[in-house]
């Protein structure tokens, strides 16, 4: 029996200046999968990830959800399904409030605060009060309150670029065990980029880039 495929790249480029940044870009991502993107800085990783979440449209070839094509979808309910959190996530607003009801906000949906102190609790932060100030928040800090504005909702596919790259050792740990438990749990697809190799992360599949092409790799 055949795996099934939830996202697939074809042919897929991308080159904003005539010059490829990643070229033949032919994946088919199976559905539940812990999929790493690995490669040396510069390679392309942050680009795979934002063809992939629709973000910067494809030089030529194609991408599809569920065999359906990106330009025939609503973007903003694809972005809904298959959710990019970047390293550096921008906060707005003035409290962390602001930030974590901004999901319930553009859906005209009730904002859940049991579910926003639940997640701060869950990324260690549970000191923090969701009407205190983003102002004076440390980087680690801001990026896990950007973090878990993307889990106010549960999507069916998680993006995550470097999310942990401003955490101490022992908070990369959690944050990502923390991470592929609750992405197993619901049963989401699951790609991610760290540099951080101590943290134990075990993938199902590598994405390896380098000379702006992908490698697919089972692990
Ligand atoms: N929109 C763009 N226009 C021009 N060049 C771009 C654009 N986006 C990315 N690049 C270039 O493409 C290359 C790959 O960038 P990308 O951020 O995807 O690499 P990466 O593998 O994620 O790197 P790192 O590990 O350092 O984060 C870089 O040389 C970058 O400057």
């Amino acid at each position: 029996m055949t795996e099934k495929i939830i996202l697939q790249l074809k042919d897929a480029c991308f080159a904003p200046d005539g010059d490829p940044i990643l070229e033949n870009i032919n994946l088919d991502i199976p559905v539940n999968a812990n999929i790493r993107v690995s490669g040396p800085s510069g390679s392309g990783k942050s680009t795979l990830l934002k063809m992939m979440a629709g973000l910067i449209p494809l030089t030529s070839g194609e991408l599809l959800f569920r065999g359906e094509n990106f330009n025939k979808m609503s973007a903003q309910e694809y972005r809904r399904q298959v959710s990019y959190v970047s390293q550096t996530p921008q906060l707005f607003g003035e409290t962390i409030r602001d930030n974590l009801a901004f999901p319930a906000q553009i859906r005209e949906d009730n904002f859940d605060e049991d579910r926003a102190k639940h997640l701060l609790a869950q990324v260690k932060l549970d000191y923090l009060d969701l009407d205190q100030s983003i102002e004076h928040l440390s980087g680690g800090e801001r990026q896990r309150v950007g973090l878990i504005r993307h889990f106010m909702y549960e999507p069916e596919m998680w993006l995550l670029d470097e999310i942990s790259s401003a955490l101490d050792e022992n908070l990369r740990t959690e944050l990502w065990e923390w991470v592929v438990a609750h992405a197993a749990d619901k049963h989401q697809n699951l790609i991610w980029i760290s540099h951080i190799e101590e943290e134990g992360l075990k993938a199902d599949y590598e994405i390896i880039l380098g000379q702006h092409q992908a490698e697919w790799r089972v692990n």
